[in-house]
C-alpha cells in the first residue's frame, strides 16, 4: 500500500477569490494529481488573492502546520504589478531549485511564446517542495507533464513520503538505488 501524501493546492487569483469568475485552478490541479499519483492523497486547498503577505502565510501554514510534502500554486507568476507569487515563495524558501522554473518555461514555450513571461520558481521549505505554475488553467497540465518526473525523488530527498506515479501519465525517475519495489 502506498504511503499517504498531504498535498497543498493554492489558487492565487484576485478575480477568482472575489467570485468574479469561477476558480478553475484548484479543480485542474486535483484532476492532474488524482490521475498521476497512486498514493492516497489528502488535498489541502486554498483560494486567495494576489497579496504577498497572504501568499507567504498560506505557504507557511501548508508546509509547517499541515505537513504538506508538496504545494502547487497557480497564478500570479507574470510581470503585472499584482503578480507576486514568486516573491512570496522565495521569501519563505529554504532552498531554491532553479531547474524547476527553467524546465517549466522551456516546456511551456512549446505551447505559447509568452511562456517567457512567467517568473515561476521551485523551492523547498523544510520537508515541503513548493512549485509555482502559471495561472492559465491549461498551463497546469502543460507544466506538470514536463517536470513531475523529478518531483517524487525530490520529495524523497527532503524527507517526504514515497510518491508513486501512474506511468501512463508520468514516469517518475529515481536513481536505481532509491527505487522501492511495489
Ligand atoms: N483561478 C483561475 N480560474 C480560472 N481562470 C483563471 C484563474 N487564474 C487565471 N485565470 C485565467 O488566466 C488568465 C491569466 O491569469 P493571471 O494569473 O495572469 O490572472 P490575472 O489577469 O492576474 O487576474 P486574476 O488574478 O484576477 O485572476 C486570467 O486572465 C484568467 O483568464
Ligand atoms: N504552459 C504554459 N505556460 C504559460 C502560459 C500558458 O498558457 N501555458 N501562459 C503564459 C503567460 S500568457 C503569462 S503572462 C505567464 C504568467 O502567467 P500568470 O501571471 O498567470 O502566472 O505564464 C506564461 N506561461
Amino acid at each position: 500500500m502506498s504511503q499517504q501524501a498531504v498535498i497543498g493546492l493554492v489558487s492565487i487569483s484576485d478575480r477568482a477569490s472575489q467570485g468574479v469568475y469561477e476558480d478553475k485552478g484548484l479543480p485542474a490541479l486535483k484532476e492532474w494529481l488524482g490521475a498521476a499519483l497512486h498514493n492516497p492523497v489528502v488535498f489541502v486547498e486554498r483560494l486567495i488573492p494576489d497579496e504577498q503577505a497572504v501568499i507567504e502565510d498560506t505557504l507557511k501554514e501548508l508546509a509547517d502546520a499541515c505537513g504538506c510534502c508538496l504545494v502547487l500554486t497557480t497564478g500570479g507568476t507574470g510581470p503585472a504589478p499584482r503578480d507576486v507569487t514568486p516573491e512570496a515563495t522565495l521569501a519563505v524558501a529554504d532552498k531554491v531549485l532553479p531547474g524547476f522554473g527553467e524546465q517549466m518555461r522551456a516546456v511551456s514555450l512549446k505551447y505559447v511564446p509568452t511562456a517567457i513571461l512567467s517568473r515561476q520558481v521551485g523551492v523547498t521549505r523544510g520537508a515541503c517542495l513548493v512549485l509555482n505554475l502559471p495561472g492559465q488553467p491549461k498551463a497546469i497540465k502543460e507544466t506538470l507533464d514536463g517536470v513531475f518526473a523529478a518531483v517524487p525523488y525530490c520529495v524523497d530527498l527532503i524527507g517526504g513520503p514515497y510518491l508513486e506515479t501512474r506511468e501512463e501519465v508520468v514516469k517518475a525517475f529515481r536513481p536505481k538505488s532509491a527505487i522501492k519495489p511495489r
